[in-house]
């Protein structure tokens, strides 16, 4: 059993529309979990969505959000206006948008900073990729992605959580071992005390992601520094993703 309740996150990426929102909606409206629980849609569906779940425990969220505030950015929306609609976190930096859209470290500074602002939780994907894993430089990968994105951020009073997704793992249906995952969790873990110190370190969720399924996420969820799942191909099927989210309840406390 965890000590606090923890957070299963549904990434659509492009994918997704009116049949799989209804189909979401109608799945997550007739449980009741005490896991938490997120869905990240297009951004073009997150003010629908989080209307229809309004007063239900699912929060709404994007996949990205401008690192500007205002003005002449075509094509952006800031994180003021995700909140605004309804959004209550932002995934950033995940290695798709790092490896398509050339984002780095220093711009991933600047979201969480917008993002924080804004009253948003942001969700800070980090993870190496194929190579770097077999060089064995992930923690030396990790450790600037970490340092170089939350050095300085103020997260008094704010939830942030971190994704750690082995770029490998990704869509490729082959995750991480649990124990492999333990182990960068817990040097996650260590990092993000000093950086900020272990009282705040131990408020920020590190959720695993890759290839996450129904088959394995429990032995993922039972590894002590795991605190949540970040799911991408298998949240597109409502009822794959209910039943992690049901795993994920098992080993939520009753209170
Ligand atoms: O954000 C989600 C991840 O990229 C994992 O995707 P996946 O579950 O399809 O491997």
């Amino acid at each position: 059993m965890k000590e606090r309740p923890p957070l299963v996150v549904a990434n659509w990426k492009l994918n997704g529309g009116t049949d799989l929102i209804c189909a979401s909606v109608a799945s997550f409206l007739r449980q009741n979990f005490r896991v938490q629980i997120g869905i990240a849609p297009p951004y073009v569906y997150i003010g629908n969505m989080a209307n229809f779940l309004r007063n239900s425990q699912i929060m709404i969220g994007s996949q990205n959000v401008s690192k500007f505030e205002s003005g002449a950015f075509t094509g952006e929306t800031s994180a003021q206006m995700l909140k605004e609609v309804g959004c209550e976190f932002c995934l950033i930096g995940h290695s798709e948008r790092r490896q398509v859209f050339l984002e780095n470290n220093a711009s991933c500074h600047t979201k969480i900073s917008s993002t924080l602002s804004a009253g948003l939780m942001p969700i800070i994907c980090i993870g190496e990729n194929a190579q770097q894993h077999e060089l064995g430089l992930t923690k030396h990968i990790l450790y600037r992605q970490l340092h170089e994105s939350l050095l300085g951020q103020n997260i008094k009073g704010q939830q942030i959580a971190i994704a750690y997704e082995p770029i490998w793992a990704i869509g490729s249906g082959k995750a991480a071992t649990p124990e492999s995952v333990q182990e960068v969790h817990e040097y996650i873990f260590n990092e993000l005390c000093t950086i900020f110190d272990e009282e705040s370190a131990k408020n920020i969720r590190i959720l695993y992601g890759g290839s996450v399924n129904k088959n394995n996420a429990a032995q993922l969820l039972a590894m002590p520094n795991v605190d949540g799942l970040l799911v991408g191909g298998a949240s597109l099927d409502p009822e794959h993703f209910s039943e992690i989210c049901a795993l994920a309840n098992q080993v939520t406390p009753e209170n």
